[in-house]
């Protein structure tokens, strides 16, 4: 047992033991490839000093948060930090760059495009990049676009992404023969959950091929819910503009007799955004989300609740998370086994559900009062968006921070910021990791405390 530390003494001691996570490298497979010098080192605009340049000993530690009195962990998890390393794995005029992005919109595709273009143009000289069309089938069914600076000049402008991208499509066999047909040897794949397990089949593939090919991604998902890194890009901008939404709702319900603003929000099995909406907005009366289950009848239930409130204030405004409640929406054994193209289940509309259900509470218990339910459903609003001056700055930075990882030499990683500084993860850990909202947390309190809402702990 460690003595409890004497909170005057701010001169404390704690050993730290570092477990350097792995991260693969292009020589692991291909052992004679040689090291060259970066051309970093002869840009026209910056001398790089020796501090520009990180190495194999740059690292972050992912836990930061201590209790110094408890018992010291064994060791700690570090990641290599991203940046420009002065020796690369490529000569800049024989890399073949692809570039795709899978899966939903996501506020900043087009940044994330455009600065791996530029990035890779500008900084490092490369000349053959190619976009890869709709997603992972692009690979194998159609031609990619050759890219340059000129083209991509604007597209951190544009909300989407330009490449387009699509659902499904993943052929395992007939991508890694496109990529090596097409003598593609930088591979940069912007996708969420299911694109980065399929990232790792490709890696895993082209490992096993032996092939001269860097494979990186870049996490994407407007729902937040991938593991390990701070937060994916584009979540800011869609919880700005969820606000809007939720606004709106607030408008309407106040300017009615027993007004209910109800907002349904994406969040397919995290609530992330409706947790943020709800913390910035607090306009909201009860936030849903899927790691809370909630019940509408009965003590302690959410039309109890809301009876309350619309008696207090008149009016109430309820936010509901895409994936909250889906369990308790009838639906026939067909609906039950939908599944998208890639594979996800498909959810019934929680929103139009509730609506419903709160309908018909209302009319049975208060007849003859007035009721109104105004339901606003912006989903493809809050991701269909340009990215706000953050989310680009962010997208920026991971772009190029997986330029630099590629040429480096390192593969089958992931960009992406750990308690604010850039990082490498290894894609095989991150693709098995979800960032779900911890409603154990201060955060989720801090909802609780705001909006007052029930527990939904039925004792
Ligand atoms: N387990 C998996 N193995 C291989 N590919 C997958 C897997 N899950 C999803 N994919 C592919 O990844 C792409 C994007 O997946 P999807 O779930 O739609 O979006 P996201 O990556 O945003 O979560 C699709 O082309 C899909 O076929
Ligand atoms: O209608 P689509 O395009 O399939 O997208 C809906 C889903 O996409 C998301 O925005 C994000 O999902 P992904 O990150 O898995 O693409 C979810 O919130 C939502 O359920
Ligand atoms: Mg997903």
């Amino acid at each position: 047992m460690n003595n409890p530390p004497n909170p005057h003494d701010n001169n404390l001691t704690i050993n730290i033991n570092i477990n350097l996570v792995h991260l693969p490298h292009l020589t692991n497979t291909l052992p004679n490839l040689q090291p060259q010098t970066t051309p970093l080192d002869h840009n026209h605009f910056y001398h790089p000093s020796n501090e520009f340049y990180l190495s194999e000993s740059d690292v972050i530690i992912r836990r930061t948060l201590f209790d110094l009195s408890g018992p010291s962990p064994s060791s700690h998890l570090a990641y290599h930090r991203a940046g420009p390393r002065n020796n690369i794995f490529y000569q800049p005029e024989n890399v073949r760059a692809a570039i795709v992005t899978c899966g939903g919109l996501c506020p900043g595709l087009n940044t994330v495009i455009r600065e791996l273009v530029v990035g890779l143009w500008e900084q490092y000289g490369v000349r053959e990049i190619f976009g890869i069309k709709a997603g992972y089938r692009g690979f194998y069914s159609g031609e990619p676009v050759r890219l340059d600076v000129k083209m991509v000049h604007n597209w951190h402008k544009r909300g989407g992404t330009v490449l387009e991208t699509s659902r499904g499509g993943f052929d395992l066999d007939k991508i890694v023969n496109a990529i090596e047909d097409r003598g593609y040897n930088q591979v940069y794949i912007i996708g969420g959950d299911g694109t980065l397990r399929g990232a790792v089949k490709i890696f895993n593939e082209i490992k096993r091929r032996k092939l001269y090919v860097g494979v990186a991604a870049i996490p994407k998902t407007v729902d937040n819910d991938v593991g390990i890194i701070d937060r994916s890009f584009g979540f800011q901008t869609a919880v700005e503009k969820a606000q809007q939404a939720i606004s709106a709702a607030h408008v309407e319900a106040e300017s009615a007799p027993n007004g209910i603003g109800l907002v349904k929000l994406m969040g397919r099995s995290t609530g992330h955004i409706a947790l943020y909406a709800t913390l910035s907005s607090r306009d909201v009366d009860c936030c849903l989300i899927p790691e809370n289950d909630f019940y509408l009848h009965g003590k302690g239930g959410l039309f109890e609740f809301l009876e309350d409130r619309l008696k207090q204030n008149g009016h109430a405004v309820v936010v509901v998370a895409e994936g909250a409640g889906q369990d308790m929406i009838p639906r026939t054994d067909e609906q039950k086994q939908e599944r998208d193209e890639s594979g996800n289940p498909v959810f019934l509309d929680v929103g139009v559900w509730l609506k419903s259900e709160l309908k018909s509470w209302w009319s049975k218990d208060h007849e003859g009062e007035l009721f109104t339910v105004k339901y606003i459903d912006p989903t493809y609003m809050i991701r269909a968006v340009t990215a706000n001056a953050t989310d680009n700055l962010y997208c920026t930075l991971l772009a190029h921070s997986a330029i630099h990882g590629v040429m480096a030499g390192y593969t089958g990683f992931v960009a992406g910021p750990i308690n604010g500084n850039y990082a490498y993860i290894p894609m095989e850990e991150i693709a098995v990791t979800k960032n779900q909202v911890d409603t154990k947390d201060h955060k989720w309190a801090w909802v609780r405390s705001v909006t007052t809402q029930p527990d939904f702990q039925r004792n």
